[in-house]
């Protein structure tokens, strides 16, 4: 996988090739990045990428051309395929399907946006989709971008290390994740789960189970909607209903 950030920032993106589960796989080329900026690309001495808006309004767009251009150059770096996502409130919702589907693509050119945003004309003809971590706005693109990011890799193949597997994430199955607990035993007087002292394996994996489909109806419902369940899942979906009916 070969991410790309076109960015007015680009040391910000330390934050994952220098950190964590993402810098290690960096430095062990099960990734590789790299950053364009658009300033180099400005047509004129001093440097402007951006511009007041027509139509007038607060804050300045970011220019056509200099974006433009230095797309284009992110795309002439890539062997293969190279998709370019655009990251915007005004996005299609990042899911975890998204991220599953991203994670297939060989090179992701990443567009984040400063300023007011960007000049209509370089979506139209250079981003192939517009995704949105969330309905709230930050100052640029980067941070969106590096969520992005970090969720793809954490899909990739050893980032993660046999220790952990990424389907176990919660969302994976589409299901928020069971409560954990770590030693000491006893904690300012709270125990934990008794099931979980026991060894028994299969009843542990039917506890968290149970315990995911009981956080995911409370707190996020409409996660249930339309999704296939085991039978196993059924029956338990079926005690908590009963048990919550009376
Ligand atoms: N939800 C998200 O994925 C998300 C993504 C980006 C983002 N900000 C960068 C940005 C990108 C595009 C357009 C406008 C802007 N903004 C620039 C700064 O001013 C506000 C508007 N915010 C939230």
């Amino acid at each position: 996988m070969f991410f790309q950030a076109v960015t007015l920032f680009p040391e910000m993106f330390a934050a994952l090739t220098e950190h964590g589960v993402s810098g290690r796989a960096l430095r062990q080329g099960l990734w590789r990045f790299d950053t364009v900026n658009p300033r180099q690309f400005a047509d004129n001495r001093l440097g402007y990428i951006d511009d007041r808006p027509f139509g007038g309004g607060p804050g300045m767009i970011m220019m056509a051309a200099p974006l433009q251009a230095a797309i284009g150059f992110a795309r002439s770096r890539c062997q293969g395929d190279s998709r370019v996502v655009y990251l915007s409130p005004q996005g299609a919702p990042l899911t975890h399907r998204r991220v599953a589907a991203l994670a297939q693509q060989p090179n992701l050119i990443l567009l984040c946006g400063r300023y007011e945003g960007v000049d209509e004309r370089v979506l139209q003809t250079h981003v192939d989709e517009e995704i949105s971590i969330g309905d709230f706005v930050v100052s640029g693109g980067e941070l969106p971008a590096m969520m992005l990011m970090d969720a793809v890799l954490r899909l990739l193949p050893d980032v993660l290390g046999d220790s952990r597997s990424a389907e176990q994430d919660s969302f994976a199955d589409g299901l928020l994740d069971c409560p954990h607990y770590t030693r000491p035993a006893e904690f300012d007087g709270m125990p934990v789960p008794e099931v979980l002292m026991s060894g028994n394996h299969a009843k542990i994996a039917e506890w968290r189970l149970e315990q995911s489909l009981r956080r995911t109806l409370s707190r996020r419902p409409e996660l249930l909607d339309g999704r296939m369940f085991s039978p196993q899942e059924a029956r338990l979906l079926e005690r908590i209903r009963k048990e919550q009916a009376n």
